[in-house]
């Protein structure tokens, strides 16, 4: 049995034993996990620096506070999440139980990218644990210091319910032949189809956080400072090597020099006149993808930087000014720290672009018309939209974050994370009495029954209206007592706002023994008063 079966048959079996429903169990794996990255928060840092250049600040302000708030929201909202979810029932399940169960689906396997290591494994690893889920962890081996350090979560976590696999491509393909209740993948598009080819095979669900073309739209009415200024922010960081940086932008050409200077004078001022000393300046993850990156600058204009030191893996941040749509740079995603600008005629012609090309991520806008704002977000499609700022998104636990179309499948984040990786499983708990309300769903099928059928299952039952009517009902029948002479009250939902008195009147069966002398209509709800006959 390889390495890669065996994780799987013992995280399998340790789920199986039922240990992870309690949420005692996920709450404590939960903060065991909060644990490690603070116990070994000097390793993740040591592993950061040697697999990306990122200083210790960098690591924890971009992978660990993101990951601690998850873990923190998780642990204190946990009971609410887990617990059965009531739903509207119709007339027809009116006295029913009916609600939504969140279950564990089984065996997760989360397969994690290499760029920000820890924050894209653990987080979904967050998800899964508070779904009551096994897992089984693939840290990326392209980032190998990190990979390493993740080899000792078993000793912070259940080491059975928990595995984590280290490796290359090889390992990864061995465990995608075992069978999974989810894989939650994140990296490229390309493996991204590979992955889903053999989730295919067992017909597992799967999660794709992918990647792609993020652009960015800057009007020529809104503050070129301060755009620029975020967008450098948003581009550069990690050396341009961040799933949701901007890739390219698009703008007016008459803006185009104002742009180039004012991101040159971020440029410096974020990261001085020598990037390459800077402390806060990353590098390039490896020399493969550092040629990849410097090919691309092949065949455009250079406006800023646009040198490179392969044995430093360091690139320049760099601006490419009039790009054309053929262009190399064009035709794939960045990930590294290349600007190319396109120039379009105005706001139509800039949404014209961005349809023309995969679902992005996330669409960046920079204008102070919340006009065109409005129009970009109707027009277009995209994981996120984010009008005047970059990236901050991701900081969002509320938001679902996730693509769509070529950009991924599937979200996280929060209660997303919880949702996505449980089962939402529908119960309905029926009593054996009351069989005559059941007598409209009998063969034969006739008119009468049709006629009802479209009462009993056409009308929601909104609880909360309920619980409201009957407060009022209550009243009613006080004061039905009060005045005399009216004995008996009948309540019924309006969510539609039809014609009740018409409804009522037509109501043979229910009400032909009494005789309507008052309404009172609230919204959505009525309450009759009738006098019985
Ligand atoms: N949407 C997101 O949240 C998000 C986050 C980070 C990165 N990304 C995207 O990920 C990409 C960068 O990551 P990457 O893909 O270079 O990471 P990567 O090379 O680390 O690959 C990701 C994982 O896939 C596995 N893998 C690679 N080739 C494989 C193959 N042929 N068969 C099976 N498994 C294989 C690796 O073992 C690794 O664990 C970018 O496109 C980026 O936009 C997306
Ligand atoms: C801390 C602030 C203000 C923002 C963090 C934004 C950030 C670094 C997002 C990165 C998200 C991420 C893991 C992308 C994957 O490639």
């Amino acid at each position: 049995m390889s390495r890669e079966q065996l994780a799987v048959q013992k995280a399998r079996e340790a789920f199986l034993t039922g240990i992870s429903k309690p949420l005692e169990y996920r709450i404590k794996q939960l903060k065991n996990l909060k644990r490690f990255i603070t116990e070994r928060a000097t390793d993740i840092s040591e592993a950061l620096r040697k697999d990306l250049y990122k200083s210790e600040n960098a690591t924890q302000m971009f992978e660990i506070i993101g990951l601690e708030g998850e873990i923190n929201l998780a642990v204190s909202k946990l009971a609410e999440w887990a617990a059965p979810r009531p739903v509207n029932k119709n007339l027809l399940t009116i006295s029913d139980d009916v609600y939504i169960q969140p279950e564990p689906l089984g065996v997760v396997l989360v397969i994690g990218a290499w760029n920000y290591p820890i924050a894209v494994t653990l987080q979904p690893l967050v998800g899964a644990i508070a779904a009551g889920n096994a897992a089984v962890v693939k840290p990326s081996e392209v980032s190998s210091h990190t990979a390493k350090v993740m080899e000792l979560l078993p000793h912070y976590l259940d080491p059975e319910m928990y595995q984590v696999v280290t490796g290359g491509v090889p390992e990864t393909q061995e465990l995608l032949k075992q069978r999974f209740d989810h894989i939650f993948y994140t990296g490229n598009s390309t493996v991204g189809k590979l992955v889903m080819e053999a989730a295919a095979h067992h017909l597992t669900p799967v999660t794709l956080e992918l990647g792609g073309k993020s652009p960015c739209y800057i009007d020529k009415n809104c503050d070129i400072r301060i755009a620029c200024r975020r967008i450098t922010w948003g581009k550069y960081m990690n050396c341009g090597q961040t799933c949701i940086a901007p890739d390219y932008i698009l703008c007016e050409s008459s803006i185009q020099d104002q742009v180039i200077n004012e991101i040159q004078k971020c440029i410096q001022e974020f990261y001085t006149n020598d990037p390459k000393s800077f402390a806060d300046y990353g590098r390039i993850i490896n020399q493969r993808h550092f040629k990849r990156i410097m090919a691309l600058i092949e065949g455009s204009s250079v406006a800023i930087g646009g040198d490179g030191d392969e044995s430093e893996c360091y690139i320049a941040p760099t601006v490419l000014r009039d790009v054309k749509s053929g262009s190399k740079v064009m035709q794939e995603e960045i990930f590294g720290p290349i600007l190319p600008i396109i120039t379009v005629n105005g706001l139509k012609e800039a949404i014209q672009f961005i349809n023309e090309r995969e679902k992005p991520l996330a669409l960046y806008i920079f204008s102070s018309s919340s006009k065109v704002i409005k129009q970009m977000i109707s027009e277009t499609s995209s994981g996120a939209l984010l009008a005047n700022d970059c990236l901050v998104h991701f900081t969002i636990s509320d938001l679902p974050f996730g693509g769509v179309g070529n950009s991924g499948t599937g979200r996280y984040h929060g209660k997303y994370g919880f949702d996505q990786l449980s089962h939402l499983r529908s119960c309905l708990i029926k009593k054996l009495n009351m069989e005559g309300v059941n007598r409209i769903r009998y063969p034969p099928h006739t008119t009468e029954k049709l006629r009802w059928a479209r009462v009993f299952l056409l009308k929601q039952v909104n609880l909360a209206r309920w619980r409201q009517m009957a407060q009022v009902a209550l009243l009613a029948a006080l004061a039905a007592f009060v005045v005399k002479g009216y004995k008996g009250t009948c309540i019924r939902p309006e969510p539609d706002g039809t014609d009740i008195t018409d409804w009522f009147m037509q109501s043979h069966d229910v009400c032909s023994q009494s005789q309507v002398i008052h309404t009172s209509v609230q919204k959505g709800a009525c309450v009759v008063m009738q006098r019985y006959k």
